[in-house]
């Protein structure tokens, strides 16, 4: 199935498991593929920074698509950001004949100006072909390239195969306002716009025209639940529910490693995964950190009983 600018709903940004030695781990990667199809997401992405791909050699990069494939029956998509097209081409190829639906792309950090960003993206899309439909992966925070609205409208026009718009901008509200603005007067075709930064805006996203959630934040079922009752237009029951995981969304969402090694506890503590360990260079939760993700997901269950967790 091809990934195309009317999907909605949630993608989960699934983490990479390893074990305490730095092995992927295939089996817990096979538990939590499952476990994402089970919360009602509406496709999954995997290979992405928070998958820790750049860590990832080809051959273990290729037996996760292919392992996730055999499994998980809606939408795949691939992260294939690399320094050089030879190997975003190679694992973009590889993964659409493995099954995928599409591949994500993120900028190098070495554009500098509108047009650099503009021609790169017209590159990428030439050599993974125009075959492959790509999310367009706007996340300045990590990547330090700055997309405007204008200059996103411009890679969408020029490369009919950009079909969705994973808008992680900080502050970025606006932001979907203007793309939205855009199709409305016809000066650009629709695209998806999934958003991601943990979830961290997910509510008013929603009300500004965002399709969806696509992001790593560890209860999905969460953010599949407030999705379906945004779009239903309910309100106060969504930002209830936003509102009572927002402490732990948050801490959750400290930058780079430490917020991963935060996920991947929690993943870990709700019996999805194995081993909370990244591979190195990576981090790890001391015993105070963990004492307050304990306490804030404590906080969460009196609300929401799926963060009720067994004894540590
Ligand atoms: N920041 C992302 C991960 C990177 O793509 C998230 O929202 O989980």
């Amino acid at each position: 199935m091809s990934l195309t600018s009317a999907i909605t709903g949630v993608i989960p940004i699934s983490p990479t498991p390893f074990h305490q030695d730095g092995r992927v781990d295939m089996e817990s990667m096979a538990r939590l593929t499952d476990y994402f199809l089970s919360c009602g997401v509406d496709g999954i992405t995997i290979l992405g920074q928070l998958g820790e791909a750049p860590k990832l050699e080809f051959s273990e990069a290729r037996a996760i698509v292919e392992l996730v494939a055999k499994r998980f029956d809606k939408p795949i998509v691939v992260g294939v950001s690399a320094p050089g097209f030879a190997a975003m081409r190679s694992l973009a190829r590889e993964a659409m004949e493995l099954g995928a639906s599409g591949v994500m792309i993120g900028p190098p950090n070495t554009l500098r100006t509108d047009d650099q960003i503009v021609g790169y993206y017209r590159q990428a899309a030439e050599a993974i072909g125009p075959d492959v439909p790509f999310v367009l992966q706007d996340y300045p925070l990590t990547f330090s390239v700055v997309m405007t609205p204008n200059v996103i409208k411009r890679i969408v026009t020029e490369n009919a195969s950009c079909v969705v718009l994973k808008h992680e901008d900080w502050p970025g509200l606006d932001k979907i306002t203007a793309l939205r603005g855009f199709e409305a007067d016809g000066s650009m075709r629709h695209i998806a716009i999934l958003t991601g930064n943990g979830g961290l805006f997910l509510d008013f996203e929603m009300e500004r025209g965002a399709d969806g959630a696509n992001t790593g934040y560890a209860f999905p079922e969460m953010l599949v639940d407030v999705v379906k009752l945004s779009a239903a237009g309910q309100r106060d029951a969504a930002h209830d529910l936003f509102d009572a995981h927002l402490p732990y969304l948050r801490y959750e969402q400290q930058q780079g490693p430490l917020g991963l090694a935060v996920r991947k506890y929690v993943y870990m503590r709700r019996g999805l995964i194995a081993c909370d360990a990244q591979r190195k260079p990576g981090a790890t939760l001391n015993a105070a950190a963990k004492g307050e993700v304990e306490f804030l997901l404590s906080r969460i269950a009196r609300s929401d009983k799926r963060a009720v967790l067994k004894a540590a």
